[in-house]
């Protein structure tokens, strides 16, 4: 394939090798040298971009690729309050494949985090919280998985309704804990505790490597569909 990588930082170097070692080519690279008001001329030929950006960027460079009829690969954060628009051009055929984290440990890690959920939530004595680390250069806060990983604990707990990014001991809010420290890849750790002892899950990424396999599967996975697809379409989870 012939991939378009949108956003030339860590994730982008990181997923242009695997892609190359996978045989594929490199098409278009958008990074600070290039003009970052990505047209959709640029996109001709491309037969999938992948954008790891920033917040503030991804939404726009999203419209610039369905506009040039090319599907979208992201893994940018903390854009999803825009999420409804892109369902929509979702809907009406364009390609877009999203996750918080394309890792395979960190997506089987969001599926024992429901269950594990599911087995405590009768159990009253026990409180639950999250903390997750980053690197220093993270933008933004709380990481996506972790926000993947409250929904997971939101959606199975019988009273945790609601996030929040403080410490708290309410029982209808779930404290995210997020830590940003040196270089780390991503790390996040769930606890579940009572007054005499606690049960803790973590999933610690040793490098970037397992999320840009990821994008590439996904990438994959995406020319030539229309609509909305995530990990577990890719997994079958
Ligand atoms: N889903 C997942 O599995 C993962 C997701 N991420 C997410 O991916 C995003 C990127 O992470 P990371 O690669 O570490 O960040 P980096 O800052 O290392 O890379 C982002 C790059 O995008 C560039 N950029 C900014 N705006 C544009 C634009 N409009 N067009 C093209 N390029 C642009 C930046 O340039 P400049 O520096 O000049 O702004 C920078 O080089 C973050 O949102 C992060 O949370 C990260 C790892 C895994
Ligand atoms: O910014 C990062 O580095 C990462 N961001 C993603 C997130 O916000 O969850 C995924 C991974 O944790 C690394």
């Amino acid at each position: 394939m012939r991939i378009a990588l949108i956003g030339y930082g860590k994730m982008g170097k990181e997923i242009e090798q695997i892609a190359l070692d996978r045989g594929h080519e490199i098409g278009l690279i958008i990074d600070q040298h290039n003009p970052k008001d990505l047209s959709a001329d640029q996109l001709q030929n491309i037969d999938v971009a992948i954008e790891f950006t920033n917040p503030d960027s991804a939404f726009g460079n999203y419209l610039k690729c369905f506009e040039a009829n090319v599907p979208v690969v992201s893994g940018t954060t903390g854009w999803l309050d825009q999420l409804p628009e892109i369902e929509k051009q979702c809907s009406e055929g364009k390609g877009f494949f999203y996750a918080s984290n394309f890792s395979l440990g960190v997506n089987l890690f969001f599926e024992l985090n429901k269950k594990l959920t599911q087995l405590m939530a009768p159990f009253k004595e026990y409180n639950v919280d999250m903390e997750e680390i980053h690197h220093i250069h993270k933008l933004d806060s709380p990481s996506g998985t972790a926000l993947t990983l409250a929904e997971g604990i939101l959606e199975n707990h019988p009273t945790k309704d609601k996030w929040i990014e403080a410490t708290s001991m309410k029982e209808d809010e779930l404290s995210i804990l997020a830590k940003r420290h040196g270089a780390v890849p991503g790390t996040h750790s769930i606890t579940w505790h009572s007054e005499v002892d606690e049960i803790i899950i973590q999933h610690q990424a040793y490098s970037r490597k397992g999320f840009a396999l990821g994008a590439v599967l996904a990438a994959e996975f995406m020319p030539e569909k229309e609509g909305f697809y995530g990990m577990k379409d890719l997994l079958q989870l």
